[in-house]
């Protein structure tokens, strides 16, 4: 297939075979600017074997690759089967001439295929993917919490036994507490064993010296008693004090069943000794961490940033695979310059325990979004009203804004924890 999808490519758009993965690879590297080690090239190449790929072919060499892991997301009252994008990478000798806008189109097709109806990434910069009708839908505070004292705290922690459990168990030990909170978080990716073994635990060690900036071995610790599922857990790692710097704890990932449970894991990671700063990369903005403490000055919020975004590949599947907290029954105006299937004038009628439909009309219009704002808001993340309000949907009918926030809002907000 030769791509005529923008003016200035010359490339062919075709799947990366196998045996063609170590180009795949070194092609990566060149773009990212990276000199992995042997263990993390074997760890990349297993993660891209497994991959979607579309490549961009100059002849015969790979001028760029999209890969996008078969993964399954949460979303409010359900999962959906995702193309979850990676390794976008474009030669150096080839940016700008529109060879990620073919690669892309390449991959809505292999959506459609198989049946993804959404996409998503974490992007490298925010800049690149909004043009592509990606939406930023779930975000991140960093946190950093003061331990040179004890964490005080508005209510009394689970008193269960907190135990370290060696990591190579922890994906069996973790997994039902994990999953049980898919339910309520949209955003969240489904696990399998390998998943969590490199993911999340990083078990065959591929993470580079710079992303563990001299924090030592994994550690897990449960709340509970063994056979039981936990009733909360952290994964973590240490540093001691030294060359200027405090000891301190990074927390990879903290799940709780209650706030209490939080209470108990929280104040564990603030109490251990030689270390006065526990740092969090990826909390989200609904942390109850933030109100359960007594001196919310203990709690620093240092950063917020967008983490996954998400592309309505098929709007009507997706909208018709989530829940809906309210009646809604509107005319929407939706555009989609790059999947202009998606694109044109609909009603939507969707509600509690309501069929959702999602059909071609030509009544007047009461909203007027791009699909990129659609799917910023479409796992219960960002109200609609902010993008009104900043002047990127148009609410043409008093009222329709709120009637739209209410059946898209979520008890919990999304997150997504793993930057993959
Ligand atoms: C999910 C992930 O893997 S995120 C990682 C993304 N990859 C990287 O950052 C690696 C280094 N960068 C690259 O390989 C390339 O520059 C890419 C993949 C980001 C872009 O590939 P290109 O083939 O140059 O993009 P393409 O030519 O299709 O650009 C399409 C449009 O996006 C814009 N665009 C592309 N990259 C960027 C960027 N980094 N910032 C802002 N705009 C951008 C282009 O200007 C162009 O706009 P136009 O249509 O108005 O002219």
């Amino acid at each position: 297939m030769t791509s005529d999808d923008h003016p200035h490519t010359t490339t062919d758009i075709r799947d990366i075979p196998e045996s063609d993965l170590d180009r795949a690879l070194d092609l990566a590297y060149l773009a990212f600017h990276l000199k992995p080690a042997d263990k993390t090239r074997r760890h990349h190449h297993d993660l891209l074997r497994e991959c979607a790929r579309v490549g961009a072919y100059d002849g015969g060499s790979l001028a760029g690759m999209v890969g996008a892991h078969r993964l399954t997301l949460s979303i409010p009252g359900g999962r959906l089967p995702c193309s979850a994008v990676d390794f976008v990478s474009v030669a150096p000798t080839h940016r700008r001439r529109g060879v990620l806008t073919s690669m892309l189109a390449g991959l809505w097709r292999r959506c459609a295929d198989e049946g993804r109806p959404i996409a998503c990434l974490w992007a490298s910069e925010s800049a690149i993917y909004g043009r592509f009708g990606f939406g930023a839908a779930t975000e991140a505070y960093s946190v950093e919490i003061d331990s040179s004292r004890p964490l005080a705290l508005r209510l009394a922690p689970d008193a269960r036994p907190l135990r370290l459990i060696d990591p190579a168990d922890a994906a069996e030990v973790l997994a039902p507490r994990y999953d049980a909170t898919l339910p309520h978080r949209a955003g969240r990716f489904t696990r399998d064993r390998a998943w969590w073994r490199n993911e999340v635990l990083d078990l065959d060690g591929a993470r580079s010296a710079e992303d563990l900036d001299g924090f030592g071995a994994l550690r897990v610790v449960v709340l509970g008693a063994p056979g039981e599922v936990p009733g909360g857990y952290a994964v973590y790692r240490t540093r001691g004090p030294g060359d200027n710097r405090p000891g301190a704890v990074r927390v990879d990932e903290l799940e709780a069943e209650s706030a209490p449970a939080a209470a108990a894991l929280w104040s564990y990671l603030c109490s251990i000794d030689l270390t006065t700063k526990v740092q969090i990369d990826a909390r989200p903005a609904d942390d109850p961490l933030l109100y359960l403490v007594a001196d919310r000055d203990q709690v620093r919020v240092t950063g917020q940033e967008p983490s996954l975004w998400v592309r309505l590949v098929d709007v009507r599947a997706a909208l018709a695979a989530r829940s809906w907290a309210s009646p809604v029954d509107l005319v929407i105006d939706l555009g989609d310059a790059a999947l202009p299937a998606n694109a044109g004038r609909f009603r939507l009628i969707a509600g509690p325990g309501r069929t959702t439909s999602w059909s071609a009309t030509t009544d007047s219009p009461d909203l007027a979004l791009d699909v990129r704002e659609l799917a910023a808001c479409y796992l219960g993340g960002s109200p609609l009203r902010r993008f009104v309000h900043a002047g990127l949907a148009t609410e043409h009918t008093p009222g329709a804004v709120r009637r739209l926030d209410a059946a898209l809002e979520t008890a919990w907000l999304p997150f997504t924890g793993e930057n993959y």
